[in-house]
């Protein structure tokens, strides 16, 4: 008799003949990666630290700042023994060189790194570029919809919070925060309150985590006869497809709607809005000569990810910092109820004016940027490329600088290791300096978002939808670190990557009468 075994109708022999595949199919696999395990392969004479099976790269990095500041080692230049994807780091001195070398590229790091073939990572695509900085531009429409959604994706994530209730997993909950407030100004309502929504955004991510995690370690040599034939890859377009498939039909009645009356409106600054969000389709529509739904799919799959995860990294040490910290609630909180006072309303002035909370913000992201490495490249010139400083390095060389050297610098901020919210706050009161260290702001000493004209275009979107998603963490409900988790801090590495700590733990209560 057959028994439904996972719901999946299968008997307990199929059961366990899958079950037994999957063992024989993982067990090979490994074998087969020790057969072609990569060899560090980076710059000749740079010193490696770090071993490919350590689990944080945090002491190797140290290590290697520590050694390159120092006089027995005047280059500065060092490697990181990723695994699979070892980098070479570049010191402070070369920063903007590494910046601006044409011999090395984000696009094609972005694209090595998170698969591009599959994912569209490290695409040019100047129109959704565009998109994105009319979203800047125009952020009072944009901040409505954070605001019409802000509220459900509370209660979506954490329920009724009548009493005190736990979060145990910040990266979860934060992931989902962001997004349903995201893909409102992206795609709009309809699906930003989808479940099936966000599982499909969700499934997304994880099977592109498993692809990286089996694909990398091939090297590319006989990665082409593999690839395609990968159930991990499979399963990652897949989950791209379904994604793009939900979107299909959103897109095209944005772009319908565009081409029966809005084409005249050649310009984005004139693009009609439409009313249930989906603003960045609207902005992105008019930027092609011959805008195709397709295409459109393929923005947003791109923008999707490369804006969820880091939005969701950042909520998460906000959220945590704000309850351990939490002198800094009522402060806030004040701030943000004389700039509503002023303003009649959240917009674009009233995030400007919020000052103390950008820095606190700042102070949070300087301590936990996304990773621990900044400035990000990927040697493509066939020469290879040389700086001024370390050994000409080989075509295909990753590349970065460590983001601590100058996020943890003593000589940009004083006790750099302590958390002091109101740092840029300070700062931004001295004559002359209203409109710098902002969270925003990019400079030598604040490289987290990268440097000038090539820094990340969705920043201005992010610390307005952290605005809006604290103002209302603090405006509805208490916050605090659940007892017993005080000491914790939200920084915890993840092989190279700053995540949130798993041990950083907070209590919500909703506000009575809100
Ligand atoms: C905590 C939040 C975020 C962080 C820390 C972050 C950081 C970065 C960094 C470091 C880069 C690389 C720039 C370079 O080195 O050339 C980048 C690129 C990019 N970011 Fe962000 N980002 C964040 C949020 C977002 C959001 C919300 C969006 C979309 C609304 C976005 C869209 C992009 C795009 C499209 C690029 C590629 C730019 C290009 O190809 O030139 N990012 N981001």
């Amino acid at each position: 008799m057959s028994m439904n075994v996972f719901g999946f109708g299968f008997s307990p022999s199929i059961a366990l003949l899958v079950v037994v595949s999957g063992f024989i199919l993982f067990k090979s696999w490994n074998y087969i990666l020790t057969l072609f395990k990569p060899a560090l392969v980076l710059a000749p004479g740079v010193p490696v630290m770090g071993k490919p099976d350590d689990t944080s790269f945090e002491d190797a990095v140290r290590e290697g700042d520590r050694l390159a500041s120092g006089p027995s080692y005047p280059d500065g230049v060092y490697q990181i023994a990723l695994p699979s994807m070892p980098h070479v780091f570049y010191p402070p001195k070369a920063m903007r060189e590494l910046f601006a070398s044409t011999s090395a590229s984000f696009q094609a790091h972005t694209s090595d790194i998170l698969l591009g073939k599959y994912t569209y990572q490290g695409e040019e695509n100047m129109e959704l570029k565009a998109g994105i900085r009319a979203m800047s531009n125009n952020l009072d429409v944009v901040i409505n919809s954070f605001e019409a959604d802000v509220a459900y994706a509370f209660d979506t994530v954490f329920g009724s919070c009548d009493e005190w209730t736990t979060v145990d997993q910040i990266w979860p909950a934060t992931f989902r925060i962001a997004s349903i407030m995201s893909s409102r100004p992206f795609l709009g309502r309809q699906l930003s309150r989808d479940p099936e929504w966000f599982t499909a955004v969700t499934e997304y991510v994880r099977t592109l985590s498993d692809a990286v995690g089996s694909l990398r370690p091939v090297p590319p040599i006989i990665r082409w006869f593999f690839e395609s034939r990968l159930p991990w890859i499979r399963a990652l377009t897949k989950a791209r497809d379904h994604m793009e498939d939900l979107m299909m039909p959103v897109i095209q009645s944005h772009l319908d709607r565009y081409l029966a009356t809005g084409k005249d409106f050649k310009s984005r600054r004139t693009a009609a809005i439409h009313s249930d969000g989906g603003e960045l389709l609207d902005w992105m529509i008019p930027e092609y000569s011959n805008p195709v739904a397709k295409k459109l799919a393929r923005d947003e799959v791109t923008i999707i990810l490369e804006s969820v995860m880091n939005i969701s990294g950042g909520l998460s040490h906000s959220l945590f910092n704000i309850a351990k910290y939490s002198e800094y609630q009522e402060p806030l909180r004040e701030e943000y109820e004389e700039v509503m006072h002023e303003f009649g309303g959240l917009n674009k002035a009233a995030v400007f004016k919020m000052k103390k909370m950008d820095s606190f913000m700042k102070e949070t992201h300087r301590l936990n940027p996304p990773s621990m490495m900044a400035i990000m490249r990927k040697v493509v010139d066939p020469n290879g490329m040389q700086l001024s400083v370390g050994p000409r390095i080989p075509y295909g060389t990753l590349c970065a600088v460590s983001a601590d050297r100058a996020n943890m610098s003593p000589e940009f901020f004083s006790e750099p290791t302590k958390f002091d919210g109101y740092r840029f706050y300070r700062m931004r009161q001295a004559p002359g300096e209203e409109f710098r260290h902002q969270l925003t702001s990019t400079s030598d000493s604040e490289i987290n978002f990268s440097l000038g004209g090539r820094a990340c275009p969705g920043r201005i979107f992010f610390s307005a939808l952290e605005k809006a998603f604290l103002a209302h963490l603090l405006t509805h409900y208490d916050v605090r670190v659940k007892p017993g988790h005080e000491n914790e801090e939200s920084r915890y590495i993840d092989g190279i990557r700053v995540v949130i700590n798993p041990k950083a733990i907070i209590q919500l209560r909703r506000k009575k009468n809100v």
